[in-house]
C-alpha cells in the first residue's frame, strides 16, 4: 500500500471486494507542503543550471539586457541590445563561416530544441509508440542534445531500457512528420543512444558540374560528387568492387564517368587501365577512344574481354603468391578497372546460354579474387533482383540510385538499409532534382550515406578523350 504511485492513480486503487468482510483502503500519504516546495525549487535551480551550461550564449543574450535594465534603466538596456545585435551582425557579414560555426548554428539548435523537439516530444513519442503512458505516468525516451548543421538537425536520444534500434528505424516516418522534417535517419551513437538526423533542406537538390580532373595521378578514392553533409564524395575503386543500381534515367552514367574522370591522370601515367564493357552501346561508346582496344560491345566480345581480365588476374596471383598480399599500382602491374554498363544484359538477358555462363563465371571470378591483385569491377545495373544479378553480394560496396520499389533498396544496400533512412525509392524522377542522387553503404559502415554524383556532360567526355589521346 505504501508503494509510490502517481497521484492521479490513487483514486483508482479500490481494493474492496463486494460482500467481503475485509475492506482494504488505500493509504494516502499527505506530503507536507514544504517538501513539495523544496522539490520544485530544487528542480527549477537544476533546470536553470542545466540551461546555462548547455546554452551559455543564448542565456547570456537574454539575461544581459534584463540585468542592464534593472541596474541602469531602459535606455542603457536598449543600447546594450543594439550593441549585442551589432557585434554578431558585423561578425556574420565579415566572416560568415566562423559566425555560423560558433554562434549561428548553436542559436538555431537552441531554438529548434525548445520550439520543435521539446514541444512535440511527448505527443510524437506516445503516438508513434516509442513512449508509453502507463498507470498515469509517461515513460519517454530521453531527448538529449540537438546540434544544427547547415542542412540538418542532429538529435541525440537515450532509448528506453529494452528498446531496440529497429523499434526506432521502423518509425522514421512518424518521427519525420511529427517533427516537420522530410525524412529521418537513425544511427547508433553508442550503447542505448541513437543519433536521429532530420534534414531541414536538401543540399543535393541542384545538379553538380563535373569534378575537375585531378592534378595528381592516383588510384585512391576518386572524388565523384558530394555527400549530403557537404563533404566531397570519394568513391573507392581500387581494392574493392562497386555495384551501382538505379532505374532508367537514375544517373548511373554520371557515376561511371565521374570515376573514369578521376582516374584520368593515372590512366595517362600508365598506372590504371580502364576496360569497358558497353552492351547497350549508349554510354561508354561516347568516350570509346579512352579505352583503346579494351572496349567491348557485343556479348561475344564482352565474354572475351572479361576472360582476358581473369587471365591477367590469375597471372598476377601466381606471381604475387607468397610475396605480397596487396596490390600497389605500377606501370608493369597497373590497376585494371573493368567498367560494365548494364551488367544484366550480359548476365540475365543474354539468350546464348553458353555465353551467359562464360560471362557469369568470369565476373564471379573477378569479384571474388580480383581486388587483392589490382583488378576491380565497377558495374551498373537497372534491376537489382537476385534472378537478374545473382552475384550482387560479391560487390563489397553498393550504391542505390533512384529505384522503382521500396523492396529493391534492401536488395541493393542490404537488410535494414531502407529502415535506416536509405529512401532510394523516394528520389525524384525529375532529372534536374534526382538524377545522380543516391545512397551509399560502405563495407565498413551499416549507415547509408546520401550522395549526389557530379554530372559529366558530353563536352566533358570529349575533353577527356582529347586529353588522353593527344
Ligand atoms: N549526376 C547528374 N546530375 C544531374 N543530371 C543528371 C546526372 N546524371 C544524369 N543526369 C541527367 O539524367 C539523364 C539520364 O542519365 P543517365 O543516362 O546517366 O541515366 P542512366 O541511369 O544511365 O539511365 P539508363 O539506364 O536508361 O541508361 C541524363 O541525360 C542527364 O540529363
Amino acid at each position: 500500500m505504501f508503494r509510490k504511485l502517481p497521484g492521479d492513480e490513487a483514486q483508482h486503487l479500490v481494493t474492496t471486494t463486494p460482500d467481503t468482510a475485509v475492506v482494504f483502503r488505500p493509504a494516502v500519504v499527505q506530503t507536507p507542503a514544504i517538501i513539495t516546495l523544496v522539490i520544485f525549487v530544487w528542480r527549477m535551480l537544476a533546470g536553470l543550471v542545466r540551461l546555462l551550461w548547455r546554452h551559455p550564449i543564448a542565456s547570456a543574450i537574454t539575461a544581459v539586457p534584463g540585468v542592464t535594465w534593472t541596474l541602469y534603466g531602459w535606455s542603457w538596456a536598449l543600447l546594450t541590445i543594439f550593441g549585442l545585435l551589432a557585434v554578431p551582425i558585423g561578425w556574420a557579414l565579415i566572416h560568415r563561416a566562423s559566425f555560423l560555426r560558433l554562434i549561428g548554428w548553436r542559436l538555431l539548435a537552441f531554438w529548434r530544441l525548445t520550439w520543435v523537439y521539446r514541444r512535440h516530444w511527448q505527443p510524437v513519442m506516445i503516438i508513434s509508440g516509442l513512449g508509453r503512458h502507463l498507470r498515469g505516468r509517461d515513460y519517454l525516451p530521453h531527448l538529449g542534445k540537438v546540434t544544427c548543421t547547415s542542412w540538418a538537425d542532429l538529435v541525440t536520444v537515450r532509448m528506453l531500457t529494452g528498446q531496440s534500434v529497429k523499434d526506432w528505424a521502423d518509425r522514421t516516418d512518424h518521427l519525420a512528420h511529427g517533427f516537420g522534417a522530410r525524412s529521418c535517419r537513425v544511427s547508433v551513437a553508442r550503447a542505448g543512444r541513437l543519433l536521429l538526423v532530420f534534414p531541414r533542406h536538401d543540399p543535393l537538390a541542384t545538379p553538380l558540374p563535373a569534378v575537375p580532373v585531378p592534378d595528381e595521378a592516383s588510384v585512391g578514392p576518386v572524388e565523384v560528387g558530394t555527400c549530403e553533409d557537404g563533404r566531397p564524395w570519394r568513391l573507392k575503386v581500387h581494392g574493392t568492387h562497386v555495384l551501382v543500381a538505379g532505374a532508367t534515367g537514375a544517373g548511373k552514367g554520371s557515376i561511371l564517368w565521374s570515376a573514369i574522370r578521376g582516374l584520368l591522370p593515372a590512366v595517362r601515367a600508365g598506372l590504371v587501365q580502364i576496360w569497358a564493357l558497353d552492351p547497350k552501346r549508349m554510354e561508354l561508346s561516347f568516350g570509346r577512344d579512352l579505352f583503346g582496344d579494351r572496349y567491348a560491345a557485343t556479348p561475344e566480345h564482352c565474354a572475351e574481354l572479361l576472360e582476358a581480365a581473369v587471365v591477367v588476374m590469375q597471372e598476377r596471383a601466381d606471381r604475387f603468391a607468397g610475396l605480397r598480399r596487396t596490390h600497389t599500382p605500377t606501370v608493369e602491374d597497373p590497376f585494371v578497372l573493368v567498367v560494365v554498363d548494364e551488367v544484366a544484359f550480359l548476365t540475365a538477358y543474354q539468350a546464348d546460354k553458353g555465353l551467359k555462363l562464360r560471362i557469369c563465371a568470369a565476373l564471379a571470378t573477378l569479384t571474388t579474387q580480383g581486388r587483392a591483385v589490382g583488378v576491380g569491377v565497377l558495374a551498373a545495373l537497372q534491376d537489382p533482383r537476385k534472378e537478374v544479378m545473382n552475384i550482387r553480394n560479391l560487390f563489397p560496396d553498393k550504391i542505390a540510385l533512384r529505384l522503382d520499389e521500396s523492396e529493391q533498396v534492401d536488395m541493393v544496400l542490404g537488410d535494414g538499409a531502407r529502415d535506416r533512412g536509405a529512401l532510394a525509392d523516394h528520389i525524384s524522377p525529375i532529372p534536374a532534382q534526382g538524377a545522380g542522387v543516391g545512397y551509399v553503404r560502405l563495407e565498413t559502415s551499416p549507415d547509408p550515406i546520401r550522395v549526389r554524383a557530379a554530372y559529366v556532360s558530353d563536352t566533358d567526355i570529349r575533353a577527356m578523350v582529347e586529353a588522353v589521346t593527344a
